[in-house]
């Protein structure tokens, strides 16, 4: 039988509310690893399972202050010979950052696959034990291995890179790049590749505790091109522009930005609009920007954070061109 590592993070999974008909103001991350365990007797069957609670929240709350600390762990344990695979499970609202810092860094072909619940553990119905038994299904199935960090979720296996939450209720928050899910877990299976298979495109030294600051801009018509520099005067040393379309830069905006960049601050285009590509434009040439391909605004951030840390943008391209995330 496989043994799996269960990183425990808190979010509505570990939620609790007052009545079971609460979905709304419960406390995420109230109950403790055992707690989920104990929720499904049924993992018995799948895997041993090691648990281990590094923090407990609501992910609103998680920043690279948790995303470094928890990568270290989770490449250790994937170092040990005796562990096969990984759970993390984390709330739904940051997932996606989280899951993004995770492929973007870790080194491994042994499946670390993170879940959540849009139901607290106290309601009815609750989702979190199903997406907790899929999720370790996935890790302990050899057929997971080399797929690079995966979400399952909803009963659907998504890659990593590309993933973004879409509904801010629904059962089935989550949705993949242009591709959508690679997998399904009612049953296991898979019907496209994963193109991040876990090497890392960025290597962080090990007593880093911050990353370089990044923010997200969205731009709505009409938004003021000053805000760029007050952003760039108050710290940011990167910048993601949420924009229009499939990346549309307003007209305002291309002397500012060509500015920003020239000074050093490196300027992603993606998309304010929920799914799809942003590709490369005759405009990335002539005003220095790089397009940010299947990834949403918020991975685009943790990508270029990484980048920035490593001294390494031109690593962006390679990892942002069209034909990198499925
Ligand atoms: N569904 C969830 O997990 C939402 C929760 N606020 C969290 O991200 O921790």
């Amino acid at each position: 039988m496989p043994t799996l590592a269960l990183i425990a993070t808190g979010g509505t999974i570990a939620g609790a509310a007052a009545s079971a008909t609460d979905t709304t103001g419960y406390t995420a991350g109230a109950l403790g690893a055992d707690a989920l365990l104990a929720a499904v007797p049924q993992l018995a069957g799948v895997a041993r399972i090691r648990a281990e609670q590094p923090f407990s929240l609501d992910s609103k709350d998680m920043a690279p202050a948790h995303w470094l600390p928890l990568g270290r762990r989770v490449q250790t344990l994937l170092d040990d010979d005796t562990i096969d695979g990984i759970v993390v499970t984390h709330g739904t609202d940051t997932l996606e950052e989280t899951a993004a810092f995770l492929a973007l860094t870790l080194a491994s072909a042994k499946p670390v696959v993170l879940t959540a619940a849009m139901r607290p553990a106290t309601a009815l119905s609750a989702d979190g034990p199903m997406n907790l038994y899929n999720a370790a299904c996935v890790a302990a199935h050899p057929v997971s291995a080399g797929r690079g960090v995966l979400l399952s979720f909803g009963d659907a296996i998504y890659p990593a890179l590309g993933v973004r939450k879409r509904e801010t209720h629904r059962l089935d928050a989550f949705g993949g790049a242009s591709g959508g899910a690679i997998g399904r877990t009612d049953p296991l299976r898979y019907f496209a590749p994963a193109r991040h298979t876990g090497r890392p495109v960025f290597t962080l030294a090990s007593d880093r505790t911050e990353l370089p600051r990044v923010d997200v801009l969205y731009i709505g018509a009409g938004t003021p091109p000053g805000l760029l520099d007050l952003m760039i005067d108050d710290g940011a040393r990167g910048i993601i522009l949420a924009l229009p379309g499939n990346g549309s830069l307003p007209a305002a905006w291309d002397a500012p930005v060509a500015d920003a960049v020239a000074r050093g601050i490196p300027v992603i285009r993606a998309s304010r609009v929920g799914i799809g590509p942003v590709g490369r434009k005759a405009l990335d040439e002539r005003l220095g920007t790089h397009p940010a391909g299947e990834l949403p605004a918020s991975q685009a951030r943790v990508a270029l954070m990484l980048a920035l840390a490593c001294g390494d943008v031109s690593a962006l391209d390679r990892l942002l061109a069209d034909d990198y995330i499925p």
